[in-house]
């Protein structure tokens, strides 16, 4: 893997292992219910950060609110160093952060090809009817576009199903062509939201080494929600763990495994 058009906007206004993402003193609610409570924790430009934590913690909370698709009582999110309380995920999107959901959120009678030409809308610089007169620079411009989407699909080796309509893939493959709709978008940050979940064991290999390459060859850096705690261990530099929608600790995986308090959190110890 090398040579790749993709990624050709690198923002390097932050540089390796500083905070790329801070998340400070967040708290969300759903009318009585405290989804998030208190939290503060940041993601370091080129890691693998994982948020953890047993199911209601406030996971998918999180994710929604560094993606903007909820807003925090109170709290603020900084990225690359512009704090705000209020952000719409499509800006979010255009300002570098993209995301996979829980369950695939895919166009399922749409073909591989045009699921991961559709992450690429927000590159478009010209607008539809451009797009549908398709001569000159419109032209020239979905040329780029395509030839983008062509090595993700390389990349991700599903050039065998690019014509596939993605609701026919198994769903493994369907969980890929999603990563490949977000790579789509060039991000800075890439939030992943159970990347593994329902693969079998050489589905979720393979996950984990796209993520890693993804990691390492275009220096996303990545936050994601995830179950597998052989995954958690092995992939992420860093760990946040959630409970109850309060942070229970942080650190690197070693750490956090020896945690009395995740310990207790997972064997489900009543406070
Ligand atoms: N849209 C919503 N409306 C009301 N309550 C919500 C909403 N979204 C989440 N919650 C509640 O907020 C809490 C945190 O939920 P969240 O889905 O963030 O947890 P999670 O850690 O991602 O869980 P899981 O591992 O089961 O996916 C739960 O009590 C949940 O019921």
């Amino acid at each position: 893997m090398n040579g790749l058009a993709l990624f050709s906007r690198r923002d390097d206004s932050v540089a390796k292992g500083e905070p790329l993402l801070t998340v400070e003193n967040v708290s969300l609610r759903f009318g009585g219910v405290k989804a998030i409570s208190d939290v503060s924790f940041d993601i370091r430009k080129g890691e693998v950060r994982a948020i953890i934590g047993p199911n209601g913690a406030g996971k998918t909370s999180m994710l929604n609110v560094i993606n903007g698709f909820y807003h925090p009582q109170e709290g603020r999110i900084s990225f690359r160093g512009q704090t705000r309380r209020r952000m719409r995920p499509s800006h979010a999107a255009a300002q570098g952060i993209s995301r996979t959901f829980q369950n695939v959120a895919l166009f399922k009678g749409m073909s591989t090809l045009d699921n991961i030409m559709a992450g690429r809308t927000l590159h478009m610089k010209r607008g539809f009817f451009w797009q549908l007169w398709r001569h000159g620079p419109a032209l020239d411009e979905e040329i780029r576009h395509r030839r983008v989407v062509e090595e993700i699909i390389d990349f991700l080796e599903i050039e065998a199903v690019r014509k596939t309509p993605v609701g026919k893939l198994p769903y493994g493959l369907q969980k890929r062509v999603e990563l490949g709709r977000a790579l789509a978008m060039e991000p800075d940050l890439l939030l992943l939201d159970e990347p593994m979940a329902g693969m079998n064991l050489e589905e979720k290999e393979d996950m984990c080494r796209f993520i890693l390459d993804v990691n390492n060859a275009f220096g996303v850096t990545i936050a994601l929600i995830e179950h597998d705690m052989g995954v958690v261990m092995d992939l992420s530099d860093r760990v946040v763990v959630l409970e109850y929608g309060r942070k229970i600790a942080d650190g690197a995986p070693d750490e956090v495994k020896a945690s009395q308090a995740v310990i207790d959190a997972y064997l489900g110890v009543a406070h």
